[in-house]
C-alpha cells in the first residue's frame, strides 16, 4: 500500500484527481467510482479539470459501487441522483457509459448477476475509488460480509443508517437494505485509491493499518491487493501508530 497524507481534504481532492487524470490519458479508461461525502472533493475538482483544462470523459466507462434498495433512481438520496448532481450532469460523458445498480430490480439476484457479468465485460476498473464507513465498511460490505463475495444484497448496519441518516429527513427514512459490489469484486479492480478524510475516520484508518485481516473488518481486504493507495488527510491519519508509520510507504504531502 502507498500512502499519502494531506495537510487538509481540499489537497486531498486534488492528489486523487491527479491520480485519477492519469488514467482518463487512456482514452478508454473504465473508473470505478463511490458515493458519500468523501469523494465529492475529487468529483468537483475532476470538473473543475474538464471546465478549465479540457479534460474529457467522452469514452470513459464508470461503474459504481452500490444503490439503495427501494429508491427509484429519481429518489433525491438514490445514488444515482448522487452521482447525476455532483458529478455527471457537469461532465461530457455520455449516460449510457455510466453503470450504478437498480435498487428496483426485480428480482433482485438476478440484478446482481446482471451486474457482476457487467463489471467483467466492461471492467474490471483501471481504478477504483473508495470510501471507508467508521465501521470499516467498503461499498456496503458490512462488518462480517465474506471476502469471497461478489455483488449482492445487504442488510446494511444500523449504526450505517444513523450515519446516512445526515441526507434523509429521519432515519426510519434510509432503507435498510442495498445492493452492492461485493469485496471480491472489488478487489478485480486494477488498482484501488481508498480516500480517509477527519477524525471521525481516524480510528478507522488506524483498524486497517494496526489490525491485521479479518472479515469483521472489511476494508481489511484491501491489504490482499497488490495496489492499493491510500490518501488521507491529518485528521483521518491523526491514530496511526508510529510503527505502523515505518511498515507502510508514507508520504507527507
Ligand atoms: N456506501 C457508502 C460508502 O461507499 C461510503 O464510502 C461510506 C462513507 O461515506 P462518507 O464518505 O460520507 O463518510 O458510506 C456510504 O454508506
Amino acid at each position: 500500500m502507498r500512502i499519502f497524507v494531506t495537510k487538509n481534504y481540499q489537497e486531498l481532492s486534488y492528489k486523487a484527481a491527479d491520480i485519477v487524470e492519469d488514467y482518463l490519458k487512456n482514452s478508454s479508461a473504465v473508473l470505478g467510482l463511490a458515493t458519500g461525502s468523501t469523494p465529492m472533493g475529487l468529483y468537483r475538482e475532476l470538473i473543475s479539470r474538464y471546465e478549465n483544462n479540457g479534460l474529457s470523459f467522452q469514452n470513459v466507462q464508470t461503474i459504481n459501487l452500490d444503490e439503495y434498495i427501494g429508491l427509484d433512481r429519481n429518489h433525491l438520496q438514490s445514488y444515482h441522483t448522487f452521482m447525476r448532481e455532483n458529478f455527471f450532469s457537469h461532465i461530457d460523458i455520455p449516460s449510457h457509459q455510466t453503470h450504478i445498480p437498480n435498487g428496483l430490480a426485480e428480482p433482485l439476484d438476478v440484478e446482481c448477476s446482471r451486474y457482476e457479468k457487467l463489471i467483467n465485460e466492461i471492467g474490471p476498473p483501471d481504478v477504483q475509488v473508495l470510501g471507508i464507513g467508521e465501521n470499516g465498511h467498503i461499498g456496503f460490505n458490512e462488518p462480517g460480509s465474506k471476502f469471497s463475495s461478489e455483488t449482492h444484497v445487504i442488510q446494511l448496519a444500523s449504526s450505517t443508517r444513523k450515519a446516512n441518516a445526515r441526507f434523509f429527513d429521519s432515519v426510519d427514512q434510509v432503507p435498510t437494505h442495498a445492493i452492492t459490489m461485493g469485496i471480491k469484486s472489488i478487489l478485480k479492480s486494477r488498482q484501488i485509491l481508498l480516500l480517509a478524510s477527519g477524525t471521525k475516520k481516524a480510528a478507522a484508518i488506524k483498524r486497517l493499518l494496526d489490525g491485521g485481516i479479518d472479515e469483521k473488518f472489511p476494508a481489511s481486504a484491501l491489504l490482499q491487493h497488490s495496489d492499493v493507495v491510500l490518501i488521507a488527510d491529518r485528521e483521518a491519519w491523526s491514530e496511526v501508530s508510529s510503527s505502523s508509520e515505518t511498515i507502510f510507504n508514507v508520504e507527507y504531502l
